[in-house]
């Protein structure tokens, strides 16, 4: 199993961008999690987020949302989460990041929560509505069972809150592209290409770009000013349409080489 540094070094070494999509646990039931997840890694994938069900969902588009809602009338839990990781993780390679609200890991137990995400080999996490400046709640826990804390900027941040959000950072750092929720976008801000080279600059780990990229053009435009992407409401409308070729192509889209032209 890799590391999230290791995977990320694997395939920008090669000349390649990273890709990594998003999906919601239990979505389809906690069975596919399973296939969908040997599905991305085959496809190419270079890391997975598994955003955790939670029905306050703040920072979540319609799309996210209503796959929440899916996976919660499914009977998700996160206890069933972390046993269906368990239960194949030995067959994948590449790092699971896990995204989840605050609350359900309160309810979960601090503690409880990192030795499971330990026990499931769960490298690295992600919690959108935790600032910073309150990560000492799960600082010491992360640490202790190898959970790498994933940072978010957003395009509004100043260049030295970015700059110190990155150098406390580890795996790697989710340069948010668009104000406002996730979900699909047609275009973006004119500025955003320099904004991600500025990132860059002050970011000593990978920097990757999320938030209402949607298609392959957008991959390839979009990792010409960083380190790669990350993927969700796009990946989530995809398998619930079973248009499992398209998923391809998006990945494939992050690949040195791939011919697509630039947008
Ligand atoms: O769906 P989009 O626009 O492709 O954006 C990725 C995003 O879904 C995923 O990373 C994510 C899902 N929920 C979140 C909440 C906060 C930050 C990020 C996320």
């Amino acid at each position: 199993m890799k590391t999230i540094r290791e995977a990320f070094h694997e395939v920008l070494e090669k000349g390649d961008k990273a890709f990594v999509p998003y999906i919601m646990a239990g979505d389809g039931g906690l069975d596919t999690l399973k296939d969908r997840v040997l599905f991305l890694e085959e496809a190419g994938a270079t890391a997975i987020e598994l955003g955790i069900p939670f029905s306050d969902p703040v920072a979540d588009g319609p799309i996210i949302q209503a796959a929440g809602i899916r996976s919660l009338k499914a009977g998700t839990t996160l206890k069933g989460v972390f046993e269906a990781i368990q239960s194949f993780r030995e067959l994948t390679t590449i790092p699971l990041v896990m995204m989840t609200y605050l609350n359900p890991i309160l309810a979960y137990g601090v503690e409880s929560f990192f030795q499971a995400c330990e026990k499931a080999a769960v490298n690295g996490l992600i919690v959108p509505d935790l600032p910073v400046e309150e990560e000492v709640i799960v600082e010491k826990l992360a640490a202790k069972h190898h959970v790498e804390i994933i940072r978010l900027v957003t395009l509004t941040s100043p260049i030295d809150r970015i700059e110190n959000i990155a150098k406390k950072g580890k795996g790697f750092l989710y340069a948010v592209t668009v104000n406002g929720i996730t979900g699909s976008r047609t275009s973006f801000q004119a500025h955003l290409g320099a904004h991600l080279l500025k990132v860059k600059e002050v970011s000593p780990i990978p920097v990757l770009a999320g938030f209402g990229i949607s298609s392959p053009e957008h991959v390839t435009s979009m990792t010409e000013y960083c380190d790669g992407v990350i993927v969700g409401s796009r990946i989530v409308e995809l398998f619930s349409e079973n248009k499992l070729e398209e998923i391809k192509e998006l990945i494939a889209a992050s690949k040195k080489g791939n011919t697509l032209s630039a947008i």
